[in-house]
């Protein structure tokens, strides 16, 4: 992502005035479970914040005529609309954009950052993610986030919008791969969830966490992210908390097919989006054609589709040919 068309300079000023200034305008897309976390804690600091969802009656272009910030909390099949949407808009010349989906787009295999980029180049843009299940938030429980941006005036302008004793945000310049860390682990959690929901035990959950987050790694390597950025908050941090939490949507996923449930039940049941579902397919797709080894996702991707039972799914990985770890080759 190359942010053109504004002046990093000018944006600085602005930005300093706006934090001095008594009230920052944020405008929250998505009143889903994330959209209205993000708003509660927005509103902790003294922002003015203003939701909008494709059910409201008011217009997106005159709420955010006056926005400091803009952030995205709809799922990934919204993004593109939302984004074409702000592409006609009359935004602030400073306005920072900010993404909060987890997901990829199935037609063209981009990230929301991605589409974000394509459609409104001309305004700073912040990936947010990390391990933050929306229900502990609004509960004011401890979590921390990372805001990622090739603008590091407009990653700490965000990182100021959110931080609060219960919210603690770093900042981050690597997007695509803060971003990936969120997306690709949701995966993972459909995986862990079967996993629990056979009780397969801590030794099964463990590898398949560990050796998951190298098959994360080589997908973010492809998109051209850096490989440390999956150690952190956003990568290894939001592996572990959906992996381990049956708040996790996806999570739930798994352990409901692990419970004898087809798919389609699983998501009825489910309360909200699951992204994994969608991701595993896209991945699917990108890993065929650039020959990126995904096995966890693969067979996450197989059983979803209903080529192989879940009993089947834990005897391919465990059956598959012995290799070296290979902690230093992750490209492969
Ligand atoms: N919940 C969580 O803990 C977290 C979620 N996320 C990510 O945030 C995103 C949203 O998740 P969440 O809020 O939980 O999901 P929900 O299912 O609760 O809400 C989805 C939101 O997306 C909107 N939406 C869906 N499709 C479209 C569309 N075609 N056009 C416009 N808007 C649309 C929905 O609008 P409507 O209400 O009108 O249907 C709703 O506002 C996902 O990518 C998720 O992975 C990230 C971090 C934490
Ligand atoms: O991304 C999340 C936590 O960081 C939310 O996970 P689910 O979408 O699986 O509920």
């Amino acid at each position: 992502m190359v942010q053109t068309g504004y002046s990093p300079l000018g944006l600085t000023k602005i930005i300093m005035q706006n934090m001095k200034s008594d009230l920052k305008n944020v405008t929250i897309i998505g009143s889903g479970a994330w959209g209205s976390a993000l708003a509660d804690l927005v509103q902790r600091n003294d922002c003015h914040v203003q939701i909008w969802s494709r059910q409201s009656q008011s217009s997106l272009a005159a709420l955010v005529s006056n926005s400091d910030a803009i952030i995205s909390a709809v799922s990934i099949k919204g993004v593109r609309t939302i984004a074409e949407k702000l592409q006609t808009a009359k935004l602030l010349p400073h306005a920072v954009l900010v993404s909060a989906t987890k997901g990829l787009e199935p037609t063209t295999g981009k990230t929301p950052s991605q589409i974000w980029q394509s459609l409104v180049p001309n305004h700073p843009l912040v990936v947010l993610s990390g391990p933050n299940l929306s229900k502990e938030i609004m509960e004011g429980k401890p979590a921390a986030t990372v805001v990622a941006s090739y603008n590091d005036d407009a990653a700490q302008f965000i990182q100021n919008i959110f931080a609060s004793r219960n919210f603690r945000v770093y900042t981050n310049s690597d997007p695509i791969g803060v971003e990936l860390g969120g997306t690709l682990k949701n995966v993972i959690a459909i995986a862990v969830g079967a996993c629990d929901g056979l009780n397969l035990g801590t030794n099964a959950k463990s590898a398949l966490i560990a050796r998951s987050l190298i098959e994360i790694i080589r997908v973010g390597v492809y998109f051209g992210a850096q490989p440390e950025t999956f150690w952190g908050l956003s990568g290894l941090g939001d592996l572990l908390a959906t992996c381990n939490s049956n708040l996790s949507r996806n999570y739930q996923v798994g352990y409901a097919i692990a419970q004898g449930l087809s798919l389609d039940e699983a998501i009825a049941q489910v309360q909200g989006t699951a992204e994994g579902v969608n991701t595993a397919n896209v991945l699917i797709e990108i890993s065929d054609r650039e020959k990126i080894s995904v096995p966890v996702s693969r067979y996450v991707y197989r059983l979803l589709k209903g080529e192989i039972t879940l009993q089947q799914a834990v005897e391919g990985l465990m059956e598959r040919d012995l290799k070296p770890e290979n902690l230093e080759n992750l490209e492969l």
